[in-house]
């Protein structure tokens, strides 16, 4: 008989990087990777019948770039997201949808408050809280079991991302100037003569605001003092070892320093963004960096998404396709 123990207390699904547009298959930027854009509405479709077959998990948290940036040139963006949103239609679980770069290129922020990309609202601890706090970002925090806590970061609130924040908004102002401060390049997408971390400082990243890091304090401090355990998740990735470089928060020391001084709470941080994915254990501090390799570029034939068992003592990350199945005491 299975004791108490084997069972996991609850378990969740990640899924990185759909980037669904109904466009033929096309190269990345650099020419290494075909991007299969038609393809990956089948394979959300695969990982949505995988889990409701699974028919354990409570939630899924779709980790950003549901839909790709080159939908606006057919001017498709709308059919696009609807398409891939109906993939979740009545599905028995919840989905936190978490914004990234392309959301942006599609979309204002104006947009996605008011579109099923919000997720804050409907699952945010204190609807109350969110609203308030800033209007037009999308982090928030919920509890989906006794003693645990997520985090869902806003990874894009400071940026000149696509259409995401007007250009006369101050975050825009200040993602102007972090940018032109390092990268000195006329089309800031380009990390040409940036070397080592400094390759992050380009367009496609982001940051994240004074405001955010303060709530991200105070929601750890809170989950401290409730004695819970938290994983926290966004976009894109904050531990150089866990990405390609190129893919790093702007400032992701701000974000690794408070992940690190409530090391006694934090468990992982899970992110997309770089297609190829990593995986970096911070053993100093105990948490575990996931990146989830893009559905977007997997090869014909293959996947990459997964189902997170929690158990009291670890995380058990069963990795279907090109996400590496782990153990994450
Ligand atoms: N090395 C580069 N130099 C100039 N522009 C780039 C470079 N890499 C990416 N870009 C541009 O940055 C944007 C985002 O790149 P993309 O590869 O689509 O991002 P993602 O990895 O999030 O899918 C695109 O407009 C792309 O053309």
């Amino acid at each position: 008989m299975a004791t108490r123990e084997e069972r996991p207390l609850f378990s969740f699904g990640i899924i990185a990087d759909v980037q669904y547009g109904d466009l033929d298959d096309a190269m990345n930027f650099t020419q290494t990777k075909w991007r299969h854009y038609r393809n990956a509405l089948y394979l959300l479709r695969e990982a949505v019948q995988h889990w409701k077959e699974e028919n354990r998990i409570q939630f899924v948290l779709q980790l950003g770039d549901i839909i790709d940036g080159f939908n606006t040139r057919r001017k498709n963006s709308e059919n696009a997201l609807r398409d891939v949103l109906q993939e979740f239609d009545g599905v028995p679980f919840a989905v936190h949808h978490i914004w990234g770069n392309h959301e942006f290129y599609n979309f204002s922020r104006n947009y996605l408050m008011n579109s099923p990309l919000f997720t804050a609202q409907e699952n945010a601890t204190d609807v109350e809280e969110v609203v308030k706090k800033e209007a037009d970002a999308a982090y928030y925090d919920f509890s989906p079991y006794k003693g645990y806590r997520f985090v869902v970061l806003d990874n894009y609130d400071v940026s000149m991302c696509g259409i995401g924040r007007d250009k006369d908004s101050p975050q825009y102002k200040e993602a102007e100037k972090i940018l032109r401060q390092v990268n000195k390049n006329e089309e800031l997408n380009s990390p040409e003569g940036l070397v080592g971390v400094d390759r992050r400082f380009v367009m496609f990243n982001g940051g994240m605001g004074e405001e955010q890091l303060q709530w991200l304090r105070e929601t750890l401090e809170v989950a401290r003092q409730q004695g819970e355990k938290v994983v926290v998740s966004g976009h894109v990735p904050v531990h150089p070892n866990s990405c390609y470089v190129m893919c790093l928060l702007w400032n992701y020391q701000d974000v690794l320093k408070i992940l690190q001084d409530f090391s006694d709470i934090v468990l992982a941080y899970f992110s997309g963004h770089d297609h190829g994915g990593g995986y970096h254990y911070d053993s100093g501090n105990e948490i575990h960096h996931v990146t989830l390799p893009g559905v977007i570029e997997v090869p014909p034939g293959s996947n990459a998404f997964g189902t997170v068992d929690v158990f009291s003592d670890r995380l058990v990350m069963h990795g279907v396709g090109q996400l590496e199945s782990r153990v994450m005491k």
